[in-house]
């Protein structure tokens, strides 16, 4: 049996979605901005694809969303940009981030910081969570922007993005969300608070990988990443991933119909699976599971290190893992775990689940029982683990 419990990763292509795409890759596959035949049939579904996207995040048309190829370069682009027109400039000299964004965030603001920005790094607090508070108290007159993630991508903690957009507005400090582990999992208006720039990833809500977006609120403007043929209104140069925004408009369209789905019947699988996991004794949830997303579980079986942990699952078909797969090569703690003052014998240990709508009852109910016949196993086999709940100094409560 081969169980896929690595969503927050990468999701599988809806069936409707890569048939939305396939005539863009063999039929009409023309250059959009080419005049003639082949590239104005390909404009109809161009359009259609990015109305799709807008109403996905409830955008006015006069804000821009501009496709790019991942969350990635959409997050270097904006603290890249800002980096270029207010601190270069001098006319600002600081940025507000949290330390457990996604490490495309993090490590674009340790390079611009190695070239002169001062960066405010928000600590969590136990529950893996931002407080506002700790945005008002770093925010100055030389704040260039604040980016903090909606929700984080290991342990599935929503942040509180209402409360730090309204911070940012009322100092008239640009806010930056990376929503990709939002879209798809929570209801997303950028109207309903205040937010200017927003990245999203269309491989995370069962579309195509190579395709992000960013949005950009009207005023709000951005110097180009990339130079060229001054496709997306100059904003980003370079020719249309054509059958890639048509898969994204699809996957977005698909994502908001199937949303009270992911929010109730995904969060109950989750959460009664969850109750199954926390049965196991010495395992451990940081953020309560009302404040997370409905489809994330991170969970710390203590005494067996992730990566081994991984290993005994996959060998059974199971695909989880232990935090960003950006760090999924070395032997690292997790990093929100060592965020929070996890204990050493702690931080190693989280594994991380991710549903989706795809998810069934019965790949859990198996998976549940390879992980109890994995934590046996590989506790029988420690030679440092002995079950000790009373008095143990974690920072955890045992469950
Ligand atoms: C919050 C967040 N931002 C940005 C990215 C990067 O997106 P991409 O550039 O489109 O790939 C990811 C991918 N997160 C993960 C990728 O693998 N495991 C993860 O948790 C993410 O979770």
């Amino acid at each position: 049996m081969k169980v896929y419990l690595d969503n927050n990763a990468t999701t599988i292509v809806d069936p409707h979605v890569f048939a939305e795409m396939e005539p863009y890759f063999v039929q009409r596959y023309g250059n959009p901005n080419s005049l003639h035949l082949f590239a104005s049939e390909t404009h109809p579904a161009l359009k259609d694809a990015m109305e799709k996207i807008y109403a996905g995040i409830h955008a006015p048309k006069d804000d821009s969303i501009v496709i790019t190829s991942c969350a990635t370069e959409s997050n270097n682009w904006v603290l890249k940009s800002i980096y270029f027109e207010q601190i270069l400039t001098g006319k600002k000299n600081h940025i507000i981030i949290s330390e457990v964004e996604h490490p495309s965030v993090i490590a674009t603001a340790k390079f611009i910081e190695s070239m002169g920005c001062k960066v405010t790094y928000l600590p969590i607090n136990h529950e893996g969570i931002i407080d506002p508070q700790s945005v008002r108290d770093t925010i100055t007159d030389k704040t260039a922007l604040v980016s903090v993630m909606w929700a984080n991508n290991e342990t599935g903690a929503i942040f509180p993005v209402e409360e730090i957009g309204d911070i940012c507005e009322e100092y008239n400090v640009p806010f930056h969300t990376d929503a990709v582990q939002a879209i798809g999992k929570l209801p997303v208006d950028i109207q309903s608070f205040n937010v200017d720039y927003l990245t999203f990833s269309a491989h995370k809500f069962h579309g195509p990988k190579g395709v992000g977006a960013l949005y950009i609120k009207k005023g709000r403007e951005l110097t180009p990443l990339l130079h060229g043929g001054s496709q997306m209104g100059g904003y980003r140069s370079g020719t249309l991933n054509v059958p890639g925004i048509v898969g994204m408009g699809k996957a977005m369209e698909q994502a908001v119909d199937a949303l009270d789905y992911e929010m109730e019947d995904i969060r109950e699988m989750r959460d009664a699976f969850e109750d199954e996991l926390l049965k196991i004794e010495d395992t451990f949830v940081v953020t309560p599971r009302e404040k997370r997303t409905p489809n994330t579980i991170l969970i710390s079986f203590r005494g067996i290190e992730g990566e081994s942990m991984l290993w005994d699952l996959n060998r059974a078909g199971i695909a989880a893992s232990t935090g960003s797969a950006c760090a999924s090569e070395d032997l690292e703690a997790n990093s929100v775990m060592e965020a929070i003052g996890a204990a050493e014998d702690l931080a190693h240990t989280a594994i991380r689940f991710s549903l989706s709508r795809y998810t069934t009852q019965e790949e859990l109910d198996y998976t549940l029982d390879m992980v109890k016949k994995a934590v046996e196993r590989l506790r029988g086999i420690s030679s440092t683990y002995s079950y000790a709940p009373e008095g143990h100094e974690s920072g955890l409560d045992a469950h």
